[in-house]
């Protein structure tokens, strides 16, 4: 017994140190990058493919092979990455989004290439470099640590490489070669990977798939030591390793036995899942979304009849046999839901072939059970919605990379854990073709029925409320946010709906080639499907029309491969290029919903006493109302308390704020805004005003102290709610949706505020309010000057029809002319009973006009 528990120990602690080996990779280069290389595993996988190369094929001794192997070949690689990939990325300042899909578009491309050159069937003469002793691999481990940890505490290059990290523009002014720093880190990373790539090679069978994906899989140990720690990492992937080892020892009886099988085999998955979605992400918050392209345009007809063409040609001229064609519509239907996530919500989704995969199964176990196949497809579609919720909901509390890692981990963990498992799949028959659809043809033509609804279904929800909703929290969450859009809410919705579409693609699929095909699911497919549709076009209709019968053209005509190496490449390449709207027209954008359905007239001016905001004098599009007219100082008209003054509408009492930092930026802050006033609150930089600007409008949460509103206490509710009670915001830096025209900024605020119900009345009533009722409105906010952009920010923010209005910094970038115009403005609406809160840097000529100036200074308000 002690000799087994020895002999377990050993081979897990082999196992624990080719994935501490690769933690220390992807930390290394994370640290020195900021990149987490997904592509890990696919250059690991290359360099066991080469070293196999040099030694099996060309003869080669194996010392000298591996030597140029792990010397020469993975920093070249890793060098090639850094120079033809990641460096232009960085200099476009890309945000992280772009380069994880830059690392996606690696991945598939090396797969790909892997695939061209050494075919796609598995391997078991991968060079054995250490022997058998696993002693032997585990002492790389602490030779690679020590061998970081020297470099990094006692070198030039180790103290540039932390200044690196702690700061890149600084670094970089005190004269660091930041470039340099990158690409050693680079090198290393692809030194780490190669050695992992070897050790694993002759244990695991050598395939271009599934070295890749096990390597992916141990990235837990990376995520569980916070990108940071090297000792972490390694403990953890040996305390996995070994447990794992460990696990093989259980036999239970019965239906535990399967369970505790697969769980023992794929223990580093279950630990990525919980590194993933349970511990805290990693990464930043806000803004590393993936961004929309910078235009929208309109789809030459051409293009669309191109792609039906695409679409009506196999069953037009193809004979009964369209064993392959079959494959199009269900295919472009799992791209549709990437569509949906990616495109419109802005959501990166790396396992969306969990999703078609779980649809596959769903629709073939239902159908088993005896269901017709088209009600068996009909209940797979909400079931997968159902697991698409379930397992979105930890996953969208993260951005970035968190949200890559965990979309990732929950597409591996349900392909190892669901999909390949024979508990789940074991003598699992195709659900036959429904009655009347059997012949290949007639079942294509059902698919491209559905498909067509589908497509209908997601242009509705583009172009309607929720689209308009998704697009502003791809834009701006924190905007969207403070707009009144529930940001939780609509993510789960496009992940759930996403979900669904991509079960009903998966379940098209499976019943198209009649044949329930795990690998046709494979985590791969998802990061394959997810580069198509980015470098295509994410956010548009025509993407998934043009990337399925380009995918499975590939697959079908080109060599095995083709197709990963054609999106691989182009999604690599997405930084540097600009991004691939290709069929789009530039500039030539629909115009926006107009104003049909508002009320003409006096439904959709402003009220009398408001005067409109000024149109700027530089002609920038806007046009509008003059601005002369006055109400100045018409101030006062808010309900009053006993004593005659006016009532405090929002009140902070006593608040303390204390940032992640360490620094109390409030102290014991009581301030109340009077109904149908204007208040300001001045203050130097670091004052504590936007803090106490942010706790009013829920974006944070006080540590101490109450805010109420008319009496009510609303500290723990959330920006959105806060915004649906009437407390409007605008931001310091102009906070707008970039892929909408002024017009559907402005709508969002409309339809997500205090009154929702008259949502066009609403956007026309506040464009007119602030002079942007001419041209200016279909126009994209890119580009528009300053003073435009704010007076934009403010229509969206009195579209809700808000009691309370809070302006921080409304005045910065404004002409004089246009501050003496939103002067009067405020000064009307407060007369017309709005409460308003300006918090300015100097008492400028905004916050002069206010009633109250109070002045803000070390967090704390003067009396
Ligand atoms: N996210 C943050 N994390 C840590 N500290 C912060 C953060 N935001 C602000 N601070 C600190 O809190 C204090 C108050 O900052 P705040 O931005 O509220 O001041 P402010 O008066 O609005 O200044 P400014 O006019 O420059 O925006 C400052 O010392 C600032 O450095």
């Amino acid at each position: 017994m002690a000799s087994l528990t020895y002999e377990l120990t050993l081979a897990g602690l082999a196992v624990g140190g080719a994935a501490a080996l690769t933690g220390i990779g992807l930390i290394v280069t994370h640290r020195a990058t900021g990149v987490l290389n997904l592509a890990h595993g696919a250059v690991a996988m290359v360099c066991a493919y080469a070293l196999r190369q040099l030694v099996v094929v060309w003869g080669w001794p194996l010392w000298p092979a591996a030597l140029v192997t792990l010397l020469v070949l993975a920093p070249a690689l890793g060098l090639l990455l850094d120079r033809g990939v990641f460096r232009p990325l960085a200099r476009s300042g890309a945000d992280p989004a772009r380069t994880l899909v830059a690392s996606t578009g690696v991945f598939v491309l090396l797969v790909g290439a892997a695939v061209l050159l050494w075919g796609g069937g598995a391997r078991d003469d991968a060079p054995v470099l250490l022997g058998d002793d696993p002693w032997l691999q585990l002492a790389a481990v602490p030779a690679v640590a020590c061998l970081v940890t020297a470099v990094t505490r006692w070198t030039r290059f180790g103290r540039e490489l932390r200044a690196v990290v702690d700061n890149r523009p600084l670094a970089v002014l005190s004269g660091v070669d930041a470039d340099r720093i990158a690409a050693a880190g680079w090198a290393f990373g692809a030194f780490t990977a190669g050695l992992t790539g070897v050790l694993l090679a002759p244990y695991v069978r050598l395939d271009p798939y599934g070295l890749p994906l096990l390597v992916v899989e141990v990235m837990a140990v990376a995520v569980i030591a916070r990108m940071r720690s090297l000792p972490v990492a390694i403990g953890a992937a040996l305390a996995v390793g070994v447990t794992q080892a460990q696990l093989t020892r259980l036999h239970p009886e019965g239906w535990a036995e399967p369970l505790v099988r697969a769980v023992g085999a794929n223990l580093f998955v279950i630990a990525l899942l919980v590194a993933a979605l349970v511990l805290p992400g990693i990464g930043g918050k806000g803004g590393d979304v993936l961004p929309p392209a910078p235009r929208a345009g309109r789809v030459p007809p051409g293009v669309w009849a191109l792609a039906a063409g695409c679409l009506l040609l196999p069953p037009a001229v193809a004979g009964p046999d369209l064993r392959t064609a079959v494959r199009v519509p269900a295919l472009a239907i799992v791209l549709l839901s990437l569509v949906v996530v990616t495109g419109r919500a802005g959501q990166i989704a790396l396992g969306q072939a969990a999703y078609a995969g779980l649809g596959a199964l769903f629709t073939a176990l239902l159908a088993a059970a005896g269901l017709p196949v088209l009600a068996a497809l009909a209940l797979a579609v909400p079931l997968t919605g159902a697991a698409g919720l379930l397992t979105a909901w930890p996953a969208i509390r993260r951005h970035g990379l968190a949200l890559a890692l965990a979309t990732l981990a929950v597409g591996v963990a349900v392909s190892r854990l669901v999909l390949t498992q024979p508990y789940a799949t074991a003598g699992l028959a195709a659900p036959a073709r429904p009655a009347g659809f059997t012949t290949d043809r007639a079942y294509y033509l059902l698919e491209l029925l559905l498909l067509a609804a589908a497509l209908l279904l997601v242009a509705a929800l583009r172009r309607g409320r929720t689209g308009r909703a998704l697009a502003a929290l791809r834009d701006h969450e924190p905007a969207a946010e403070a707009a009144g859009v529930a940001a939780t809410a609509h993510k789960l919705l496009a992940f759930a709906l996403a979900a669904a579409l991509a079960g009903l693609g998966g379940g098209l699929l499976t019943t198209g080639v009649q044949a329930f095909d795990p690998t046709a699911f494979d985590p791969l497919r998802g990061l394959l499907w997810f580069a198509a549709v980015v470098v295509l076009g994410a956010d548009h209709l025509l993407t998934p029309l043009l990337a399925a019968p380009l995918l499975t053209a590939l697959d079908a005509a080109g060599p095995a491969g083709a197709a990963a190496v054609v999106i691989g490449l182009l999604a690599a390449r997405v930084g540097p290029i600009p991004p691939l709207t290709p069929l789009l027209v530039p500039g030539d954008r629909p115009g926006p919903p107009g104003p049909a359905g508002a009320p003409a007239g006096a439904g959709t001016a402003p009220p009398a006493r408001v005067p409109a905001l000024a149109p700027p004098a530089r002609g920038d599009g806007a046009d509008g109302a003059d601005g002369s007219g006055g109400a100045c100082g018409a101030e006062g008209s808010g309900r009053a308390d006993a004593r005659g003054r006016p009532a405090a509408r929002l009140v902070a009492e006593g608040l303390w704020f204390t940032h992640r930092g360490g620094v109390t930026a409030l102290r014991d802050v009581t301030l109340a805004l009077p109904a149908g006033r204007v208040t300001a609150v001045v203050g130097p930089n670091g004052a504590g005003k936007s803090t106490l600007f942010d706790c009013l409008a829920g974006a944070a949460r006080p540590r101490r102290g109450r805010v109420l509103l008319d009496g009510g206490d609303v500290t723990g509710r959330p920006a959105h709610v806060r915004a649906r009670l009437g407390i409007a915001r605008t931001f310091q830096q102009p906070a707008l949706f970039a892929s909408l025209s002024v017009e559907e900024n402005v709508r969002v605020g409309a339809e997500r505020g205090r009154r929702r119900d008259r949502p066009a009345a609403a956007t026309e009533r506040a464009l007119l309010l602030t002079g942007l009722a001419g041209p200016v409105r279909s126009r994209l906010t890119a580009g528009l000057p300053t003073g435009t952009l704010r007076r934009v920010e403010l229509a969206r923010a009195l579209a809700g029809d808000p009691h309370t209005l809070l302006l921080d910094e409304p005045a910065a970038g404004l002409d004089a002319a246009e501050a003496a115009a939103l002067s009067r403005l405020l000064a009307a609406l407060a007369a017309d009973g709005l409460t308003v809160l300006v918090v300015e840097h100097d008492p400028d000529p905004v916050a002069a006009a206010a009633r109250t100036v109070r002045t803000m200074d070390g967090g704390r308000l003067r009396p």
